[in-house]
């Protein structure tokens, strides 16, 4: 689905009240239903829980008071604050005249904020994506107030003080909610790590908004949500071969990081591969045979490190990285690699380090190669560290695009970078799989993909990336989070993937 900005938000919510015949006051009444069907079905507060609203003078806070109504008339306790303003918007004043007389409606100020004490539900329908500057005096004030509380705190929209699309000063009042309840689409804000604890778990409702509206915006920030992904990995045509799904060769390993290899060959393998042969030096030459016997193996001359290329002739895709080391002779296999591959690359970890450390290679990439980096290596490759967020995203486009190359960004939404510029931000996975080895596995899983010549490089950055992370939601389900470690991810990628495989052939 489509992150859209805080400026296509608006218009698409006009789009909506045009093309539907609707007034802004109908669409808010559908947010405010919407609030309030996940409220009751979500939460199923009681009767006497104490539900505090906190309502902005924009349409932020119109939504609160039109909640604060249906609550009321559902029979819940509902209590109004407002915040005081110059200005208030139509539609606020509209619900600000439809709420009951009988609904406790204040005005906050400075020396009478309510008690909030932790049986309460605290709604934050102070400010959305009309915010246009960092919160002070009052506001800023309200927001401190409902932080400390150890009340329930549940975000209309946005947290309070958070821009939807944008970065703001360092130490901007924000409000920490446990659930923002945004409508139809999500925020680029809420994908990124620093917001985590201002956007608590977000959910979407759905409210209607028109979806061919939607369909014809041009945006350059997508989220792969559950689904989207379903039917796109084709099916496989009862006459296939090894060949069909490709030959890959991986180099990986070097002392102690032997695993590192083994990992990435085992999630190549359950990713389809039809071949694999794996460079690894001579230490790990009896460890892959015995621990992966599916896989040829090709070692190097030397006891615990690699240090030569071998011939790419017979390969689909190459992956490198994995328990590779830093050394001087297997950064020469690398920069040879550059210099010779004709086919797909997949590079990570010290693959990854190695050019950060000679940026020089940098200009060998071949077009189209993936590389998957977690933060620190993508600081490493770039040689700058990122001021914040939004400008780590920058320079992530700005990566892809110079080196024509795709880039996937780990992180808990983990970003694939399409050479134009565009990124994807994944919905699955959990924190469960922030383990050891778990980079190894994502790195042969994408090799695998990539040796599929029915895959274009987007679709296999994309699956690989999104069943890697569903894989860990499906080995969570029997280890549990802290539980699961990498070679878990394997065993599901065959699952994974078979929810994203079509059901028949063409499709
Ligand atoms: N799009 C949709 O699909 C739907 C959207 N809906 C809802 O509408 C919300 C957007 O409403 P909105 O545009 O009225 O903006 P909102 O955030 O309420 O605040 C604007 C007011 O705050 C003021 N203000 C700004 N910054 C300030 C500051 N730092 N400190 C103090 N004041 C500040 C600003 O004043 P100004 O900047 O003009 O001085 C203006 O008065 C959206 O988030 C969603 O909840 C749903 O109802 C229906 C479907
Ligand atoms: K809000």
């Amino acid at each position: 689905m489509k992150l859209l900005s805080a400026a296509l938000t608006r218009t698409l919510d006009q789009a909506t009240i045009q093309a539907q015949g609707i007034t802004s006051l109908e669409l808010m009444e559908r947010a405010a239903t919407a609030l309030f069907d996940w409220i009751l079905t979500e939460l199923r507060p009681a009767y006497s829980t104490p539900i505090h609203l906190f309502c902005g003078p924009g349409n932020n806070g119109g939504d609160g008071l039109a909640l604060a109504r249906l609550l009321h008339e559902a029979g819940y306790a509902a209590h109004v604050w407002l915040l005081p303003a110059k200005r208030y918007s139509a539609d606020f004043t509209a619900n600000r005249l439809r709420l009951p007389a009988e609904v406790p409606c204040q005005e906050l100020a400075a020396a009478r904020f309510p008690e909030l004490p932790a049986s309460a539900v605290l709604i934050d329908a102070l400010f959305g994506t009309g915010l246009s500057r960092p919160l002070t005096d009052l506001a800023a004030e309200v927001v401190a107030h409902l932080n400390r509380s150890p009340a329930l705190r549940i975000a209309v929209d946005l947290p309070s003080g958070l821009l939807a699309d944008a970065p703001q000063p360092p130490d901007s009042p924000l409000v920490q909610a446990h659930y923002t309840l945004c409508f139809e689409l999500p925020k680029l804000a809420f994908l990124l790590p620093g917001h985590a604890a201002f956007v608590g778990e977000w959910h979407t409702l759905q409210i209607g908004l028109e979806q061919e509206v939607i369909h014809n915006m041009a945006v350059d920030n997508y989220f792969i949500e559950d689904n989207y992904l379903k039917g796109c990995l084709p099916k496989r045509p009862r006459f296939s071969h090894k060949g069909t799904f490709g030959h890959a060769l991986l180099l990986a390993g070097s002392q102690g990081k032997v695993g590192a290899a083994v990992l990435a060959a085992t999630a190549c393998l359950r990713g389809g591969v039809g071949l694999l042969t794996v460079r690894v030096p001579q230490v790990g030459y009896a460890i892959l045979q015995t621990a992966v016997p599916e896989a040829m193996c090709l070692p190097d001359s030397a006891p615990d490190i690699l240090t030569e290329l071998p011939d790419l002739t017979p390969y689909a895709a190459v992956g490198m990285g994995p328990g590779l080391g830093q050394q001087a002779a297997s950064r020469e296999v690398l920069r040879q690699l550059l210099q010779t591959a004709t086919v797909p690359l997949v590079l990570d970890a010290d693959a990854l380090n190695l050019l950060g450390a000679n940026r020089e290679l940098l200009e060998l990439l071949p077009p189209d190669t993936l590389l998957t980096p977690h933060p620190k290596e993508f600081e490493r490759l770039v040689g700058i560290p990122a001021r914040h967020d939004y400008h780590r995203l920058e320079q992530l486009r700005a990566f892809v695009r110079q080196h024509r190359c795709y880039c996937v960004l780990k992180d808990a939404y983990t970003a694939v970078a399409a050479p134009d510029g565009t990124l994807y931000f994944n919905g699955s996975g959990n924190p469960g799989m922030a383990t050891g080895g778990s980079g190894d596995v994502l790195t042969g899983l994408l090799l695998a993909l990539r040796a599929d010549k029915r895959l274009s490089a987007l679709d296999a950055a994309l699956l690989g990336v999104y069943a890697h992370g569903r894989a860990g939601d499906l080995a969570a389900q029997e280890t549990g989070e802290a539980g699961l470690i990498a070679s878990d991810l394997v065993r599901f990628i065959g699952p994974a993937l078979q929810e994203l495989t079509a059901s028949a052939p063409g499709l």
